[in-house]
């Protein structure tokens, strides 16, 4: 063998095999996405990515990430050939020639580990920068328009959102590269060794009826039939692993709720209701892993059992023609090894069944979450008109997702310093007139006028961040730099002085502080924001009469310019705001002027 010429021969095989591999990926990658579900929604998730025109970055270190795994079958191919001329060497104990394989030897195999430790770093910098990307853009999806919210109005809203961004991002990136480098490399491996094979072979005999080159057609037969059964053996696994995921998140999710409402549990003393709910869903995974174990163990089985059969194969088939000197023990030793290496390249399908299966798993539940996005982009929203200096809705109709009338043709404006109180029996509407008004609420009719920043919600149970409490008191705002200074006045305004010396204490501030406390630091917020307008719903059903009164004596006087709208049943309300409005159920409202007191 002329190593020289090696080099060269290479060279052009490489790059030949490259350009018949990207524009056979191009153009079969085009099809599949045409005719299938599951290459359909690979594109819709990486087609953004892949797009030339936003950067062709990622196109071009998936070129040279291709170009590194055909280089890895054409080492193989070169080792393949290293294996026929040593064991050749061997037998004609031709002790120079042995030596000079072994110096042979140890380039290819140099060039190997650096071809090798190169493509790995590659492909890892390409996964990292690709799941960066996809899940800054599935954040950003879901982020934007409050999908997070919306997204419940759905008929069938997407469970789990936090394990689909978190961990099916990273595996589908992964499993996609791996996916389609094995496939290219297996391919064109397979039609490398192919001609390898095709060069060692001879007829093979089989019931008096002889084949040229029956080697290589029995290998591919063996292979079709394994790997057609292999499907079918294979193929609830798809099922199975997305039931694995779906019951591992659910069982996470109650998990986290007890966590969360671990006083309530405690009081109501839940626990044993608690257990066995959790009891349940932790009997659900076990349930399904038991059934991936059993149809693994049918799968795998017979994966072993072709493969095991295919080391003795070759030996059987040259056996012959060795004994008879036809071949040499290199040649028949290449043959094992070439054999062996397409057996290996051909069972790529059959063995990434699995993997295939979680894949498509993966896809169905980022793709169901992408649509999911988009439904809920779809939903109709409120009809609100930003004007910095108006609060206001005109001509509104509330309805609930199932048709029923909340609020019908409700018009009425709250002028600067003025403030409406928001009534009526439970389940009436109320929350749902400021969900209308934050642009949340899908079913609702009319315009709604309001400033569209410098505005606050407050709600019954108040949303406390994680961070410190000086985080906390200013979001969702960043904290200024003279934030220490107005917030310790602003806590001890709220009669929350005792944490003054906290502020800067990096704690779960929900567990900590009561629920009145929690309803104090809102009012706080309030006072930091100073809004142009802010609603308030139920912010001080934890307090008493007196701290209430408090409260919103203290907001009269430190933003007497502020619009403000309050939901709350108590009576004593009144002497707080300007106007009343009143919801009597379907539809019917009254909105009228509250007599000023003092
Ligand atoms: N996401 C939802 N899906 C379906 N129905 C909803 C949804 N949110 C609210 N509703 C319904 O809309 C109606 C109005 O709810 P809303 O929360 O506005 O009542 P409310 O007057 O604030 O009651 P409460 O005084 O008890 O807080 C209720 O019948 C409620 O069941």
């Amino acid at each position: 063998m002329n190593w020289g010429q090696e080099l060269q021969d290479s060279a052009l095989w490489i790059l030949q095999a490259l350009l018949i591999s990207s524009v056979m990926l191009g153009l079969v990658g085009f099809i599949l996405v045409k005719t299938t579900k599951w290459a359909g929604q690979f594109w819709l998730l990486a087609g953004d990515y892949f797009n030339p025109k936003n950067s062709l970055r990622p196109l071009l270190t998936f070129g040279v990430i291709l170009f590194l795994s055909l280089f890895g079958v054409r080492i193989s191919v070169l080792f393949s050939n290293w294996y026929n001329t040593m064991y050749t060497a061997l037998q004609e104990l031709n002790e120079d020639g042995f030596w000079i394989q072994m110096g042979v030897f140890a380039i290819l195999a140099a060039i190997h580990i650096s071809r090798a430790l190169i493509s790995y770093y590659l492909q890892q910098s390409f996964t990292i920068k690709w799941r960066e990307s996809l899940n800054e853009s599935l954040l950003s999806q879901w982020l934007e328009k409050s999908s997070y919210y919306r997204s419940h109005y759905l008929e069938t809203p997407a469970d789990n959102p936090d394990q689909r961004i978190q961990q099916d991002v990273s595996s589908f990136v992964t499993t996609s590269l791996s996916l389609i480098l094995g496939l290219v490399s297996s391919l064109v491996s397979a039609v490398a060794f192919t001609i390898i094979l095709w060069g060692l072979s001879g007829d093979l005999t089989v019931f008096g009826f002889t084949l040229s080159k029956g080697m290589v057609f029995a290998l591919f037969i063996y292979i079709l039939i394994a790997t057609v059964f292999a499907f079918r053996i294979g193929r609830p696994l798809i099922r199975l692993s997305f039931l694995d995921e779906r019951f591992n998140a659910d069982y996470r999710y109650s998990l986290v709720r007890v966590r969360e409402y671990a006083e309530s549990i405690a009081f109501y003393g839940g626990e044993e209701i608690e257990g066995q709910k959790l009891r349940n869903r932790f009997a659900r995974v076990i349930g399904n892993v038991w059934a991936i174990v059993f149809r693994s163990v049918k799968l795998q089985g017979f994966n072993l059992l072709v493969s095991q059969t295919a080391v003795i194969f070759p030996f059987i088939i040259q056996a012959k023609r060795f004994f008879s000197q036809q071949i040499t023990l290199g040649a028949m030793i290449q043959t094992a090894q070439a054999f062996g290496t397409l057996h290996d390249n051909l069972s790529f399908f059959r063995d990434a069944y699995d993997t295939f299966a979680g894949y498509r798993a993966v896809l169905d539940r980022l793709s169901g979450f992408v649509q999911n996005i988009r439904a809920a982009d779809k939903l109709p929203v409120p009809d609100v008109k930003a004007e910095q200096e108006t609060v206001a809705l005109r001509g509104v109709s509330i309805t609930t997702p199932a048709g029923k009338c909340l609020v019908k043709d409700l018009s009425f404006a709250v002028e600067s310093g003025h403030s409406l109180l928001l009534q009526g029996p439970s389940g009436a509407g109320k929350t749902t007139i400021l969900r209308t008004i934050a642009g949340l609420w899908p079913y609702s009719q009319g315009q709604v006028v309001r400033p569209d920043n410098n505005v606050l919600f407050l709600s019954q149970k108040p949303y406390l961040p994680e961070g410190s409490l000086l985080d906390v008191l200013y979001y969702p705002n960043e904290v200024p730099e003279d934030g220490h200074e107005h917030a310790s006045k602003v806590l001890q305004d709220v009669n929350l002085g005792h944490l003054i010396g906290r502020m800067d204490e990096v704690v779960s501030w929900t567990n900590i502080l009561s629920l009145g406390e929690q309803q104090r630091i809102a009012f706080g917020r309030l006072l930091l924001a100073k809004p142009v307008a802010a609603f308030i719903d139920e912010a001080t059903s934890a307090m008493d009469e007196g701290l209430e009164d408090a409260m919103y004596r203290l907001i009269a006087q430190r933003l007497p310019e502020l619009r403000l709208i309050s939901v709350g049943h108590r009576s004593t309300l009144y002497s707080h705001h300007t106007h009343l409005l009143y919801l009597r159920g379907e539809g019917i409202w009254d909105f009228k002027p509250l007599p000023q007191t003092g």
